[in-house]
Formats: structure tokens, C-alpha cells, sequence
């Protein structure tokens, strides 16, 4: 996949408003990108997960989260970069779709 890089100040400009725009927001003291989501129960918060899961390990990229039964916390980051990463853009996305 090649390696990954820190999201350059113009790159920042141009991808986190659309992310923000949906609920992610910078986390504060981390170069990192936070969102919480609510599901109607476990049942469908777990599903989420499971669909989340399946394409991480697929990009290889994974989330930082915490579930307690109808509520997902998702931190993400690149360990590799040490910050945001064009991937967590993209897995951020997908993350969208399956919330959708
Ligand atoms: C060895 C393995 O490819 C790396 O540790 C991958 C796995 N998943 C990862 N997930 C995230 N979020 N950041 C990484 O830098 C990362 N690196």
C-alpha cells in the first residue's frame, strides 16, 4: 500500500470538512480523528462493527474503539506516521457508508 504520510496542512483543508461535516472531529492533544455513533440497539451496533472489521483487516487499517451495547466510539490514527493519514480518510468513509 506504500507508507503512509501525515496529512499535509492542504490536504487537511480539502478532506476533513466533508468528515466534519458528518460528525468527526479532531481529537484534541492527538493527531487523530474522533466520532461517536448510536445505534437502535446491540444488535445493530455489532453488525456495524462486524461489516467495520471485515473491510479493516481488508485495508489492513484498523480502528481504535469502544462499544458498550448501542453506543460506538471510533478513534482514528496511523501508528505508522504517527498522525493522520490519507488512510484513515478512507476507512473514515467507509466507516460512513455502512453507518448509512
Ligand atoms: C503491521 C501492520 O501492517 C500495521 O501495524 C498496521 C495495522 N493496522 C493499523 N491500523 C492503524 N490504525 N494504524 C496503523 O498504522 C496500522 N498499521
Amino acid at each position: 500500500a506504500g507508507k503512509a504520510h501525515r496529512l499535509s496542512a492542504e490536504e487537511r483543508e480539502q478532506l476533513l470538512p466533508n468528515l466534519r461535516a458528518v460528525g468527526w472531529n479532531e481529537v484534541e492533544g492527538r493527531d487523530a480523528i474522533f466520532k461517536e455513533f448510536h445505534f437502535k440497539d446491540f444488535n445493530r451496533a455489532f453488525g456495524f462493527m462486524t461489516r467495520v472489521a471485515l473491510q479493516a483487516e481488508k485495508l489492513d487499517h484498523h480502528p481504535e474503539w469502544f462499544n458498550v451495547y448501542n453506543k460506538v466510539h471510533i478513534t482514528l490514527s496511523t501508528h505508522e506516521c504517527g498522525g493522520l493519514s490519507e488512510r484513515d480518510i478512507n476507512l473514515a468513509s467507509f466507516i460512513e457508508q455502512v453507518a448509512a
